[in-house]
Formats: structure tokens, C-alpha cells, sequence
């Protein structure tokens, strides 16, 4: 048991693990997805449940919003119980005209507005950056699949509601998307020498204006999904 999560033993957990930011769209994951899901932690009602995918263990856990939750989680899930491949199936908003409403971006590298960077003392700027690893095998799931991806560059922002134009400088610098966990997550996998990825569906565009609602964000976007758990078992 860690401070944040209640599951009993390194065991429970599963060394992949894939991590929304809601936990309802973890408990989704479970209900639809997993075989004799077991639910392992509950604190502070940020599900995680561990089951079977195609005979292989997967868990699921939410990490709310913004880095410090991330962060939380995802160390106490690499340090206390062992995981070792951690893939975040999030929602992000598109800076760029062809990275569509419902498109599944890969973050190759997280921008970020965030200090996180300054809990690991670096004596300069860091480039956080996605498992080449997970990459590959994200790349060989979807030959499959055949979900529309993208890659490339995200920022992760500590700020949901911001204002004017800042979204033009990122995209100007090509970055394609904003969300807002994926650069902690990248510094701990990074810290600790484990693999981590961010893959997330495009549910608002800052061009057109669109915006995907509250149960499409917990409920749909079952491509990712599928995606991240075929990762689960190449
Ligand atoms: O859908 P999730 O995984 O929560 O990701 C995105 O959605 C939340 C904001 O609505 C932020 O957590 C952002 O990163
Ligand atoms: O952080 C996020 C996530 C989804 N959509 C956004 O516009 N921002």
C-alpha cells in the first residue's frame, strides 16, 4: 500500500498499465475491455482495477488532472509497485488544421509550461520524451487497427483556461496538441528507467472551434483504448 493507492502488493498491479486522467474512463476501460477486472484502489475515488487482455495482465488507473496528480501516481505506481510500461490515453485539444476531431495523437516529445523539471535539479532545460520502445510497438498495434494517428510534438499546460493567442506560438513551433499530464509523466518513466507514453484522442480544436462533450470524453474514444491495450501485449 502507498499513501495514494490502496492495492495491497507489488503483485496487483500489472507491469503495463494504461492511465486516463478520468477514472471513470478507467472504470469504463475495465467494465468493457478487461477480463475479471479487480478494483484495487479507490482512494480519493481515482479507480484502478486490474484484470486480463487476451490472457495477459493490464491494469487501468486514473491520474486526474494536471501534473502534480500525475505525478503522484505515476511514481508511487513505478516506485511501490514495479510498473514498468505506463501509456496515458488522455484527451487534448488540436492546434493544427489536419489533426482532426477524434484523431489519436502520440506525443514523440511533451512541451511544457510546468516546473515539474525542477524536482530532478538538471543544470539546464530537459526534453521530455516518449518510450521508443512504446513507440514501436504502438506504430506494429495499429497495422491492425488502423486508427488515424498522428505524432509529434504536444505541451503539456498547467493552465486549462487560457486566454488570447498562446496556443499559435506552440503550434507555430509545429507542437500539434495541449493537454496536461504527459511531460510529468515523461520526467518520472525517465528518472526511474521505465517506459512511458502518451497517446491522446483529439476532443477540442482550437481552429474550428469543436468541442467533444463530457460523456464522449469518458465514455468514447475507444480507438485509444484498443490501441493501448494491444501495446499491452506485443
Ligand atoms: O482526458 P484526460 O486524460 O483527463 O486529459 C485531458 O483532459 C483534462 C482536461 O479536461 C486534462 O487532464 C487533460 O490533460
Ligand atoms: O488539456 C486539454 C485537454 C483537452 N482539450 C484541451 O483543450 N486541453
Amino acid at each position: 500500500m502507498s499513501t495514494h493507492i490502496n492495492a495491497a502488493k507489488k503483485g496487483d498491479i500489472a507491469e503495463s498499465i494504461l492511465l486516463p486522467g478520468d477514472p471513470l474512463r478507467a472504470k469504463f476501460i475495465a467494465e468493457n475491455f478487461l477480463n475479471s477486472p479487480k478494483l484495487y484502489n479507490e482512494i480519493r475515488g481515482m479507480y484502478g482495477y486490474t484484470g486480463t487482455y487476451k490472457g495477459v495482465p493490464v491494469s487501468v488507473q486514473g491520474t486526474g488532472m494536471g501534473m502534480p496528480s500525475m505525478g503522484i501516481y505515476s511514481w508511487e505506481l513505478i516506485t511501490e509497485y514495479g510498473v514498468q510500461n505506463l501509456i496515458r490515453i488522455g484527451t487534448a485539444g488540436s492546434f493544427h488544421q489536419d489533426v482532426k476531431i477524434g484523431d489519436v495523437v502520440l506525443g514523440i516529445a511533451a512541451s511544457t509550461d510546468s516546473n515539474y523539471i525542477h524536482a530532478f535539479d538538471v543544470p539546464g532545460n530537459y526534453a521530455p520524451n516518449a518510450s521508443w520502445d512504446l513507440l514501436l510497438k504502438a506504430h506494429e498495434a495499429n497495422k491492425d487497427l488502423g486508427v488515424s494517428l498522428k505524432a509529434g510534438n504536444i505541451v503539456s499546460c498547467d493552465v486549462f483556461y487560457e486566454f488570447g493567442d498562446w496556443w499559435k506560438r506552440w503550434a507555430n513551433m509545429n507542437v500539434l496538441a495541449v493537454e496536461m499530464e504527459a511531460a510529468a509523466l515523461y520526467m518520472n518513466a525517465a528518472y526511474n528507467k521505465v517506459n512511458a507514453l502518451a497517446m491522446m484522442t483529439i476532443s477540442d480544436h482550437f481552429i474550428t472551434g469543436e468541442h467533444s462533450t463530457s460523456e464522449e470524453r469518458q465514455h468514447s474514444f475507444t480507438d485509444m483504448m484498443k490501441l493501448a491495450l494491444e501495446m499491452c501485449i506485443k
